[in-house]
């Protein structure tokens, strides 16, 4: 088969990690017998510098036309402040709206060769580790309600507004109830209801879509201790369902307690057609060009993209497969490296992947 790929490699450690990744990609067609066609295009700070703002037309169209999109990571110091309002983010905000991608599929699975990484104490993390999946809305919430700003009697003020509507809350709520049914029948939706009209609504409606799945236990969490139950108590969790900025911070969360952001993949899916896969980390300027990163939440995302947008489940177990192995042997980058392992570079972590394929 011939699939047609977006490739937005972005800023910071962007180019680094997705290079890597295409390298697997690449042998996995080779291996299964696939071709894989990319288009680069540009987004972020990258797009800045090339054609003066941060998502071009050209990406968008081209996106649209692709079956899938890979992006690695935007945004740096390079591009905070600039006079025009523009920034890298918000390209990442515009080809989510665009696309129509609400559903952010983002799993913290914790490899038992991690263990080490984990911050958490082992009686914590018990002895199969943990496996929770954040589906997080994408493309409402805070993230797009009206903003604003002005001056008034305790000088300028700015403001962003959250809102969530039935519908909106209702589609992500299916996509959480529907992927716990395939693992271990348990939802926590997280909220602020004790608080925010909008999350009495998000309760309201997860408990009526909950009624289509009476074989999938749904609980309730205040964010807040949400955040809280994710470093004593993980093993609670399977899926978690979540909106946009509660999301963004919790995976953020649930990253660093399976091992490492550098670790964690995701899908941006929506209600069908094309999904794009990116780690979930950023462009960690701290680390960029120095073959340093670690480029496996990439190769995971490009796991999720053959199983979740081409069917391909036998190629994406393969992917899987190498990054345990590879891991099994030894191999670390510096965010997971720990005592008695071998220390290696993104280029390195690449090559190893490609022999264990
Ligand atoms: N999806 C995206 O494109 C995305 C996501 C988050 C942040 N950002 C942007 O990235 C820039 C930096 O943000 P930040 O510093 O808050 O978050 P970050 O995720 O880039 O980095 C946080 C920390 O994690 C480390 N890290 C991240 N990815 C790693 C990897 N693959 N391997 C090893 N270490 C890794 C970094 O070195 C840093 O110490 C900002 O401009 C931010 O807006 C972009
Ligand atoms: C860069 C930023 C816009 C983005 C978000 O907040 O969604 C990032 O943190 C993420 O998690 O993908
Ligand atoms: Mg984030």
């Amino acid at each position: 088969m011939n699939y047609n790929i977006a490739v937005i490699k972005g800023d910071g450690i962007g180019p680094d990690i997705v290079d890597q990744a295409l390298l697997v990609l690449d042998q996995v067609g080779e291996k299964f017998g696939h071709t894989f066609n990319y288009t680069e295009v540009l987004a972020g700070g990258a797009a800045i510098d090339a054609v003066g703002h941060s998502l071009p037309d050209e990406t968008v169209t081209v996106c649209k036309a692709s079956d899938a999109v890979i992006l690695g990571a935007v945004g740096g110091p390079k591009w905070d402040s600039l006079t025009s309002g523009d920034r890298p983010e918000k390209a990442l905000l515009g080809l989510r709206a665009a696309l129509g991608l609400f559903a952010n599929i983002r799993p913290a699975i914790m490899y038992n060769e991690l263990r080490d990484a984990c911050p958490l104490k082992d009686r914590i993390i018990g002895e199969d580790g943990i496996d929770i999946v954040v589906v997080r809305e994408l493309t409402g919430g805070i993230y797009f309600g009206d903003r604003g700003h002005g001056f008034g009697d305790m000088g300028e003020y700015m403001y962003d507004t959250m809102k969530y509507s039935e519908k909106e809350v209702e589609r992500i709520a299916i996509r959480a109830f529907e992927i716990a049914r395939k693992r271990n029948k348990k939802v926590t939706s997280v909220d602020k209801a004790n608080v925010l009209d909008n999350s009495k609504l998000w309760r309201k409606v997860v408990e009526k879509v909950a009624l289509d799945y009476p074989d999938i236990e749904l609980n309730h969490l205040y964010v807040d201790n949400a955040a809280m139950q994710l470093v004593i108590n993980p093993k609670q969790f399977d899926v978690i369902v979540t909106g946009n900025m509660f999301g963004d911070i919790l995976s953020d969360e649930a990253s660093m307690i399976t091992g490492s952001i550098g670790m964690l993949p995701s899908a941006s899916l929506g209600e069908s057609g094309i999904g794009m896969y990116e780690p979930i980390h950023g462009s960690a300027p701290d680390i960029a060009g120095q073959d340093k990163a670690n480029p496996i939440a990439t190769v995971l995302s490009i796991a999720m993209m053959l199983r979740y947008s081409f069917n391909l489940e036998a190629e994406a177990d393969a992917v899987e497969n190498a990054v345990a192995k590879v891991l099994e042997a030894g191999n670390r980058t510096g965010d997971i490296m720990s005592d008695g392992c071998t220390l290696v570079g993104t280029k390195k972590m690449g090559a190893l992947l490609l022999e264990h394929l």
